[in-house]
């Protein structure tokens, strides 16, 4: 069996997403997501002038030999463009596999752990008042967990809040646009919304927060200290975690169990924190970090040290990566939480795809493969655009963390 040609589509259909589909000589085709938001034409130019070729003749049955061939072949190891490029072809190559199987994904994993993947949606608003009014619009969609964002006064743009209420998309400039940050506002306001929700809802749904690597190590321990009171299920990237030993600081200091991996590529990026027990949830997903092969890799290491998974699942991770996920948390054992940001439905309609939401949780399908497929022609009536992440700066001009 050998690779016979494969392609990259780029599409916008309401954001940009660059896929990866792979033709067999036997007429079995596999599909992958390659997205990288905001530097998307770095990693499509990443497979189709350096990848591709080599992939030509190649037996993709045989993926593990692939991925070492892709990783160490390129001499230049991990970063964000590699590892979504290994991440797509590793993602296409399972979808070959179990199509040929004749089995869903999750069964060459090692078959289902669980009966559904509990998910958690973003609520924000400007406010409060109007953050709590989202949450509870999420509790009445059935979601056991729910990320809650506010706006900040005196803050613009506070990282989070979106226009829309379902789809939320950062990524919507044609140049980076600047927001504001204002770490003294953040603390003060914060555990404010945690104190509402609390009241308002009660202690039954798992609440989440994003410092989005905010914070010093210092101020992150401060704010997980003052929302232990609310039982957070995580704080997320409470830190920048480039240094790892970072996380000491916060753990010392605070019960709130601690999430961090959504920029991570490889093992290496979280090693110590999971050796060290530092965090709770590794954020690590199937096009972030190698695909299916190397995040189960990081799995099982988080396994011996009773870190559990919560894959990074925004709208610009496409839905192959979703499905993808999906499988990976139907089989994974110290499976924690996915993340779930719902995609467009021009999105939806260029990805047809057999997952679905119920009572709170996502539900991978039954069919061969990972389920998830590219409509090519109605993928070519949305062109690219290019569209950046936003960045943010201090009230006296400084550069900060986005
Ligand atoms: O946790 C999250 O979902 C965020 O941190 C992401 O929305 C992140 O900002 C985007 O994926 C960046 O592209
Ligand atoms: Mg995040």
């Amino acid at each position: 069996m050998k690779i016979q040609a494969a392609k990259v589509v780029i599409t916008c259909p309401g954001r940009n997403f660059v896929t990866l589909k792979i033709e067999t000589d036997q007429g079995v085709y596999g599909i992958g997501d390659a997205t990288m938001n905001g530097r998307e034409l770095a990693v499509a130019s990443y497979l189709e002038d350096h990848v591709i070729p080599c992939l030509i003749g190649m037996d993709p049955r045989r993926i593990e030999d692939i991925w070492q061939y892709l990783y160490r072949g390129a001499y230049w190891r991990r970063g964000p463009v590699t590892m979504r490029a290994i991440a797509a072809v590793d993602m296409a190559l399972w979808d070959i596999k179990a199509k040929m199987a004749g089995m869903p994904l999750y069964q060459l994993l090692g078959g289902r752990s669980r009966d559904g993947v509990m998910v958690y949606g973003h609520a924000n608003g400007a406010d409060i008042e109007e953050t709590v009014d989202a949450v509870g619009k999420y509790i009445d969609m059935g979601y056991k967990a729910i990320r809650a964002q506010t706006g900040v006064p005196g803050i613009k743009d506070a990282y989070g809040v979106g226009r829309g209420v379902l789809h939320y998309e950062p990524a919507d400039a044609q140049l980076p646009s600047v927001s504001g940050w204002d770490t003294r506002k953040a603390l003060n306001h914060t555990p404010k919304l945690f104190e509402k929700l609390r009241d308002t809802y009660g202690f039954d749904h798992h609440l989440l927060h994003d410092g989005h690597h905010r914070y010093t190590p210092q101020e992150a321990a401060n704010l997980g200290k003052m929302l232990e009171p609310f039982q957070l299920f995580w704080f997320e990237d409470c830190t920048p975690a480039e240094n790892q030993e970072a996380f000491k600081l916060v753990r010392q200091h605070t019960t709130t169990p601690l999430a961090v991996g959504e920029v991570f590529n490889t093992i290496w990026d979280c090693k110590d924190l999971i050796e060290n027990q530092l965090i709770d949830y590794i954020r690590t997903t199937v096009v972030g970090a190698g695909g299916i092969t190397h995040l189960r890799r990081i799995a099982d290491l988080a396994s011996l040290y009773q870190v559990r998974t919560g894959c990074h699942g925004a709208t610009d991770l496409s839905p192959v990566t979703m499905g993808c996920a999906l499988h990976f948390d139907t089989w994974v054992p110290n499976f924690g939480i996915q993340e779930y940001m719902r995609h467009s439905e021009e999105t939806d309609e260029v990805f047809p795809h057999d997952y679905h939401f119920a009572d709170g949780h996502l539900h991978c399908g039954e069919t061969p493969g990972h389920g998830v497929d590219i409509d090519e022609a109605l993928a070519a009536k949305y062109p690219y655009k290019p569209a950046y992440l936003p960045v943010a700066r201090l009230e006296d001009g400084s550069m900060w963390n986005w």
